[in-house]
């Protein structure tokens, strides 16, 4: 375990103490100005824990924040709503549309997931008229979107142009040249909705185990429930929920295109309150389609193959998963 994730603090769950992990905090409008200490500090937490706290206080983040606040207020109405309504479109695409609690395997043997989904595309929301649920196409909800997309992109693009900077990297090499703007990609922001549970009898509780599919994710919660599993140890350890930042993690896509230099943390969610529900936003910042890369199995794979077989993976039972396990978690462990 690295001095980054030296657990100081524990909190109790399902009748253990339970260890918080001490993430890191990188300022997003240092990295904006290209700072080499802040880069050379995102560097350090990219290939030690492949998490850390990223501070959006500062003037350059701060409307991120506003945003992150009326996209909550969207998404309490849009959970609280008919499932018919909800559900409207169903999920025309992987990365696009609502699924239900319980689509996906759970945190334990012989159970499912505990959180409904509504993704929105970066590629849907740039289009005239978006597919989207009645209950959220107006012109409002769609503004609401297309603010928090366009803002993460903007975020997760100046860390990814920042990682770039810190391997030396220039021209077509520059990991950006892999995630160009006006090429097709996975892209996608993902609010869920967990519902409380009991971890002693329920079946349907929290996000199983997994590394994320993409290079970048922009995480946005205020509520416990997210665990790593830090990099060297077998004991999972809480991500403290902290105002005015969001929680970064690398992908599976962003390691396999450093030659797995940097490091994909191994996470999941098991909400703590049995009450009440949480929820969390993630922007998942992924390649074009087209991109290529080596991936945990030593073999040369599109951005969008990857993509496709990892949530393939994700709905596999247990014992199935079992015998993909090194897709499950990207080759980071078994
Ligand atoms: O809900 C969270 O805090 C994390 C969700 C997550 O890990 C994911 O969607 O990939
Ligand atoms: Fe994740």
């Amino acid at each position: 375990m690295t001095i980054a994730t030296i657990p100081r603090k524990s909190i109790p769950y399902n009748g253990e103490e339970v260890p918080v992990c001490e993430l890191e905090i990188i300022n997003f409008s240092r990295l904006l100005s290209q700072e080499q200490t802040e880069i050379k500090k995102l560097l350090r937490c990219c290939q030690d824990a492949g998490f850390f706290y990223l501070d959006l206080e500062d003037i350059d983040g701060k409307r991120m924040l506003e945003d992150h606040q009326r996209l909550l207020a969207l998404m309490r109405r849009f959970f609280n709503s008919p499932h018919d309504e909800k559900n409207e479109i169903g999920l025309p695409s992987l990365e696009h549309g609502y699924e239900p609690v319980g689509n996906h395997t759970g945190v334990l043997e012989g159970t499912m997931d505990g959180y409904e989904i509504l993704q929105v595309s970066r590629d849907e929301i740039r289009m005239p008229n978006p597919n989207l649920p009645s209950i959220v196409h107006n012109t409002r909800d769609i503004k609401t979107f297309s603010d928090f997309i366009g803002g993460s992109n903007i975020i997760t693009k100046t860390i990814l142009s920042c990682l770039s900077t810190a391997f030396g990297l220039s021209g077509e090499a520059r990991f950006e040249n892999a995630h160009r703007n006006e090429h097709k990609s996975n892209s996608a922001l993902a609010m869920m909705r967990y519902l409380p549970g009991d971890p002693q009898s329920s079946k349907e509780i929290g996000h199983q185990k997994h590394t994320d599919i993409g290079s970048l994710t922009l995480l946005f919660s205020e509520q416990w429930g997210l665990q790593v599993l830090p990099p060297g140890s077998d004991t999972w350890g809480f991500v403290e929920p902290k105002k005015g930042h969001a929680v970064v993690n690398v992908g599976d896509s962003l390691r396999f295109a450093s030659g797995h230099k940097l490091f994909s943390c191994i996470h999941q969610v098991v909400p703590i309150d049995n009450v009440a529900d949480r929820y969390s936003i993630a922007f998942f910042l992924r390649p074009e389609n087209h991109a290529k890369f080596l991936d945990s199995q030593g073999r040369w794979v599109r951005a969008d193959q990857w993509h496709d077989e990892k949530f393939d993976v994700f709905k596999a039972t247990h014992a199935e998963q079992k015998l993909v396990n090194s897709m499950l978690v990207g080759g980071m462990e078994g």
